[in-house]
């Protein structure tokens, strides 16, 4: 089931720039240029690009903050801006830099206060709060104000308070900015517990590429508010011919001029005694089986923020 749809999206802003000493012209920034995308329900899907690309502009009118210039948009079968109320109750939202928390109170009350707004029935909300509670490990804090909170604490906060109410569909911009690496194991680890369910359907937007490794099966680029790539990571390996790397150790220097077919020798260290290969068409085994005295090996995977940076820099 079709849970987001966009059809020719696109939000337009229009700015004031300086053109001269005194005067100011008007600008038409196209901050989502003609997005097509649809979501399934049960899928996580990574939503990245490179800063300015479009990326809160799109959460914002999939979440009704916005409206949108042209074109078609659709959460949970809803338009987001006029049923905006009733969206509320079918979606969660993280906003990595925003809280929606209440500053002065214990997450306790927060959360208290969260069940009455959204009218959860109080076993619902206990039976959600309690699962938070474990995951996220939040007794220690849980009485605690939240100006008093660290980041990685309100963070754990804000992912509870954005799932009391049992939405179908949960927004995550940036959630992992700024933590800490026990943090950000802890949020992502969370997120792919909640998503191994197979309901929720979860959209996140992040620098950190790691959040999507671990999260996303799929994953979206956008670029100047138009989609650059849509599919798996592996997709976008295949497409951007990343390739494994075999790194050697041997109780010999490698011989001079030395070649195996389907190989790439990339460089050599330590006086021909470590080398590294590019692994174009051949296995790892072709190129160990024919090495001279090898004492060790490794192989590391492409990495995707290399892919993904040569996918920024594509025009
Ligand atoms: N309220 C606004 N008024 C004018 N221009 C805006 C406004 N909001 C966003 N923009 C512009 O729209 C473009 C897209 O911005 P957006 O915040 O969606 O990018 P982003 O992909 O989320 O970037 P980042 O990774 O830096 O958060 C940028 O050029 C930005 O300057």
């Amino acid at each position: 089931m079709t849970l987001i749809s966009m059809k020719g999206l696109r939000k337009d802003f229009t700015v004031r720039v300086k053109a001269g000493r005194l005067r100011r012209e008007k600008r038409t920034v196209s901050a989502v240029d003609g997005i097509d995308l649809s979501i399934e329900q049960g899928e996580m899907v990574g939503y990245i690009g490179p800063n300015g690309a479009g990326k809160s502009t799109t959460l914002k009118m999939l979440t009704g903050v916005l409206t949108p210039s042209a074109g078609e948009v659709s959460v949970c079968g809803l338009r987001p801006v006029p049923q905006r109320t009733r969206l509320a109750l079918r979606i969660g939202v993280v906003f990595g830099q925003r809280s929606q928390l209440w500053w002065d109170l214990p997450l306790r009350d927060s959360f208290s206060l969260l069940r009455h707004i959204y009218r959860v029935p109080p076993q619902e909300h206990a039976a959600r709060l309690k699962r938070c509670r474990s995951l996220l490990d939040l007794d220690d804090f849980l009485d605690i104000p939240v100006r008093q909170l660290s980041l990685g604490q309100r963070m754990r906060g804000e992912l509870t308070a954005a799932l009391l109410h049992g939405p179908s569909v949960l927004f995550l911009d940036e959630p992992t900015i700024g933590l800490d690496v026990v943090s950000k194991q802890a949020v992502r680890s969370f997120l792919a517990e909640l998503g191994a369910g197979g309901d929720l359907t979860l959209v996140l937007t992040t620098h950190d590429l790691a959040d999507i490794e671990r999260l996303c099966r799929r994953l979206v680029v956008i670029d100047h508010g138009r989609v650059v790539h849509d599919g798996t990571i592996e997709a976008l390996h295949d497409r951007y011919g990343s390739r494994r790397r075999l790194v050697v150790e041997l109780d010999a220097p490698l011989p001079a001029g030395f070649v195996v077919p389907g190989a790439e020798l990339l460089s050599t260290e330590a006086d021909g005694r470590r080398a590294v290969f590019e692994l174009t068409s051949s296995s790892a085994g072709a190129v160990v089986g024919s090495l001279p005295a090898l004492r060790d090996l490794s192989l590391v995977e492409p990495d995707i923020e290399d892919v993904v940076a040569r996918l920024y820099r594509t025009p």
